[in-house]
Order: structure tokens, then sequence, then C-alpha cells
């Protein structure tokens, strides 16, 4: 863990003063952090007129479509991984970004649908200068937590239409999530921005995202809320069908999200028949710029393929590895690499991250298909241009469901005759992964196999997972791993770096203190 660099978060989270604990939405109030508001200071520049919106309650990308088509400021943005010839005059970005704002939406209640044809790059986006409170009224209901702090509840005053507000520092990075979030929005699974806002607080420039609001929650939360229990193959190739359409999307486009998890995979309604599943959160995503891999250190741990934990290059298929990651987690309740120990990481969960050693315990995968099993082997590939593209992936009878799932498990794979279990193997020294005993590692099943290399592999019996050894449950490794994030992430471009007196440092707190006394003995 200490070898793993992450980007920075150059974000905030402002300090509301507001308790986490979520509150009912009829206490609605004013927050606090936005009583302050006032206006930026770059006065030379276009000022946003609040808009006068036309606003159709079921539609939030008629707000959208409104915002472009009022849009009078775009920022312009210096971003070193952007191409020169992407950079255009701003009329003529306006003009195309009103004409994709204002293009049809696809209906939200379909399971999939064609995403809508590819849209031109910029490196503007439509905001607003005047402050959010015109036209929202902030609650003091938190909907969730990342690591960029809170997002929040918020209502369109016009109306009383709920939305979640995500609230960024203004940076580079934050700049990139926005914009790259706003030129992909339109896709049915991707959450749509409805309005921008840059608004200074105490000094601190803001971007104000306000975001469709999907009542549903991620589904890490909701997964978890019934237990972890293992969803169905269906279940999961509707959520994987639907993602996969936002990642090919991306991709499409040259976009690598570098964050596909549960977390970030929101659920528009509680009522999972209707539940239409969206990818959110654009703080990692990236366009590699042409013919070049991409290198800066990204990802969550669990979620992360072994050429960013090797710090390789990598590109767009580090996407592809984390989906194999959520569908292993899906169909089983617990993450294919994780600490023995239950840490949040390891180095022993690095190797065999990086070496693809991951199981397929009898207890819960006797049940899943042989074709399922291979699509997750076919993403967790460890050499990533022999992973599956999302290309393949959406054409697979996994996702299309043109082929039976219920093929019988057959225990050949895992070179075992009938009825025999499996033998514990171990590591020799040479393989122990650091950080885990050797006792830790018995029994299991498979490597991945190279889907160029099918036809020959021999699938060898690898040890890691002792039968006791339960997986740890994902909320309390995630709360324990978010921890370390919050401390750990660095980025490749802008950091905030927190003042002494802030950084609530225990060392500098004994060191001023001792100081402090030697003074008062002087
Ligand atoms: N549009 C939304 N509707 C409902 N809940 C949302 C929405 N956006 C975010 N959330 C909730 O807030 C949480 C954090 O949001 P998000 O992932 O965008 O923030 P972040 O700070 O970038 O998080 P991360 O820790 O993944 O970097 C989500 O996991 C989800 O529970």
């Amino acid at each position: 863990m200490t070898e793993m660099m992450f980007e920075m978060d150059d974000m905030i989270s402002p300090d509301t003063g507001v308790s986490v604990t979520t509150l009912s939405s009829s206490r609605i109030s004013e927050n606090p952090f936005f009583s302050d508001i006032h206006q930026p200071h770059v006065s030379d520049r276009t000022v946003n007129q609040p808009m006068d919106i036309e606003f159709a309650p079921d539609t939030p990308t008629t707000v959208q479509r409104n915002l472009c088509l009022d849009a009078t400021s775009n920022m312009e943005l210096d971003l070193s991984d952007e191409d020169d010839d992407e950079v255009t005059a701003i009329t003529e970005e306006q003009k195309r970004l009103c004409v994709c704002a204002s293009r049809a939406v696809p209906d939200s209640t379909q399971e999939t649908g064609q995403p809508p044809s590819k849209i031109p790059f910029s490196t503007t986006f439509p905001s607003h200068l005047t402050p959010i409170t015109d036209d929202y009224q902030i609650a003091t209901e938190i909907i969730g937590i990342g690591e960029s702090g809170k997002v929040m509840a918020c209502y369109l005053k016009k109306n009383g239409q709920k939305f979640a507000l995500k609230v960024l520092r203004d940076g580079a990075k934050s700049r990139r999530e926005v914009q790259l979030h706003f030129l992909t929005c339109n896709h049915e699974n991707i959450v749509s921005i409805i309005d921008i806002y840059e608004n200074t607080f105490d000094g601190v420039k803001c971007l104000l995202v306000v975001l469709e609001y999907c009542e549903g929650g991620d589904l890490l939360t909701r997964f978890e809320k019934q237990g972890s229990e293992p969803y169905s193959e269906e279940k999961v190739a509707k959520i994987i069908r639907q993602i996969g359409s936002a990642v090919q999307y991306l991709h499409d486009i040259n976009i690598a999200h570098r964050d596909v998890k549960l977390e970030n995979i929101l659920c528009t309604t509680v009522d999972d028949e209707h539940c239409v599943y969206k990818l959110g959160d654009f703080g990692f995503a990236k366009r590699p710029e042409r013919n070049h891999l991409m290198e800066s250190p990204c990802c969550t741990p669990f979620y992360a393929p072994p050429e960013i934990l090797n710090r390789s290059s990598y590109d767009k298929s580090c996407d592809m590895w984390s989906l194999g990651v959520v569908m292993y987690i899906l169909l089983s309740g617990y993450p294919p690499f994780y600490s023995m120990k239950g840490l949040p990481f390891s180095p022993g969960m690095q190797q065999r991250i990086t070496t693809g050693l991951y199981a397929f315990p009898h207890e819960e995968w006797d049940t899943i298909s042989d074709s399922t099993k291979d699509e997750i082997r076919h993403l967790l590939l460890t050499n990533p241009s022999e992973r599956t593209t999302i290309d393949d992936l959406m054409d697979t009878p996994f996702i299309t469901r043109q082929k039976c799932l219920s093929i019988p498990y057959n225990s050949s794979d895992s070179g075992l005759s009938e009825g025999e279990s499996p033998q514990p193997q171990y590591f020799d020294k040479e393989h122990t992964p650091d950080g885990d005993t050797v006792e830790d590692m018995p029994p299991t099943i498979r490597m991945p196999i190279s889907r160029k290399s099918e036809a020959k592999a021999t699938i060898s019996a690898r040890t890691f997972i002792k039968p006791i050894v339960k997986a740890p449950r994902l909320h309390s490794i995630q709360e324990e791993m978010n921890r370390a994030l919050d401390m750990m992430r660095l980025g490749d471009e802008t950091c905030y770096i927190k003042t002494l007196q802030s950084s609530g440092n225990n060392l500098f707190e004994r060191r001023r203190s001792s100081n402090l006394n030697l003074q008062t003995q002087a």
C-alpha cells in the first residue's frame, strides 16, 4: 500500500457543519454553507444571467438543454493532455455544445438503447456564474459521501424537483472531471448533469455540479443492504449490459473512466424491475492522447488492474478489468482479490492481482454457468492486450442473452474428478506473496486463460484462499481503504496541500505544544 500512489483529489469537502446523518427531505433549509454565497471575483468574464428555464418535471435534460442554449459562459481549459486541435473558438464550441445538449435524449426507462451518436470534443463547458441559491434550495440532507466530499440534495426552486449536488474545488482536475462528464452525460446510462455553477465560498472557487438524482442510490450500498447476497446471472447481466453500454460509449470516443466500481454505479429507482443503472463520478476519467498510453496512477485498489499497480503504461482496458471485478462481486458477494488479513490492501493482494490469481470457490460459483465464469476470466486477464474489449463483451451471450446460461458445473474445470475435493497446494517460497503466510493459502481453481491460447491452455490448479478465510465484507474494507486513500491520494496535476494548522498532524501538534512549553518555561 505504501508503494501505491493515487491521484490527488483537488476537491474539497465544504465544511458545512451538517451532520452526516440523512435528514428527511421535509426538513429542507438553506444550507449555511451556501447562505454566504457571492459572485466570482472574475468580473470581466461574461456572466450568465439566471436562466428562465421552462422546466419539464420528468425530463431533467430539458434543463440541460436550456442551460446550454442559454450558456454564455464558457471556460477555456489548459489541460496538458488535451490535443491542441480541440481548442476552438468559444462561440463555435458553444454552438456545438448546444447542439449536443439539444439532442433528443433516449427514454430512460429503456433498459439499453443506441447510444447517442459521437459528440465533438471540447475544452469548455457552459456554466452559471450566478449564485446557485438563485435557482436551487440546498438541503441539509446528505445523499452520499465520497472522496471529494459530500453529495447533497438540492431542489429546483421553480418546481421543487430534487437533484443531487456535487461540490468540487475548482482546479484543472475537477474541470477535466466536469468537462468529460458533461460531454458524455447524454448517454442514458451515464448520470445526467443538469446545471453547472461557478461560485466562490470564503475565497475558494468551486464548481457546483447539479446532477440528476438517482433515488436508488449507489449499487454498493444497495447490494450490501440486502446482505451482499449474490445477484442472479440475469440481474448481473442487466447491470453489466447497461454499464457496459456506457463504457462502450466512452471508449468509442477514447475516454477511459478509470474508476468503474459499485459505488459509482447509481440506480435510478429503488424498484429493481424498473431500475436503470448509470455510471457516475468522472473524477478519474481521462482521454489519453492519441497513440499514447496513460501513466498516472488511479483507480481503487479492489478494482485496479495489474498494469496500474505495477505502474506500467495502460489504456482503456483498465475499465474492462474493473468491470470483471464488478461482475465477480455481484455474482458472489465478495471481491476476487482481497487481503487475507482483512486489510484494505496488502502486498499479498497486490501479488495476486498482478499474477491474476483468484478463485471461483465452489460454494458460490458452482451454480454459476461456465460461460459466465469464462467472461470473468477474459476480463481479468493480466495482459491488457488479451483482455476482452468492450465491443467483445457487448457481443457475448452473457450480455445479449441469446444463449441459455444454466450450463451445469463441470468439476473437470478445476482439474478434479467428480466428487473429489480440491487438495490444498501451497505456494513455494518464491511465490508466497509478502504479507500473507503460507498457512493462509489454500484451495482453488484456475488461472485465467488467455483467449488467444485458450485452446491449448492447461488449467493449473492454484491455491490461495483458505476455506475458513471469509472474504471480508465490502463496506468495512471500503471504509478502511477510503481512509487510506484520503491520506495517500497524489496526482499528476494540482495538489491541494493542507496547512500545518489544519492538517491535524499528531507529530506537529506534539512538537508545537512542547515548543510552547519550552517558551513558557523560558
Ligand atoms: N446523482 C446522484 N444521485 C444519488 N446519489 C448520488 C448521486 N451522485 C452521487 N451520489 C452518492 O454520493 C456518493 C459519492 O458520489 P461520487 O462518487 O460522485 O463522489 P466522489 O467524491 O467523487 O466519490 P469517490 O469516493 O468515488 O471518488 C455515491 O457513491 C452515491 O452514493
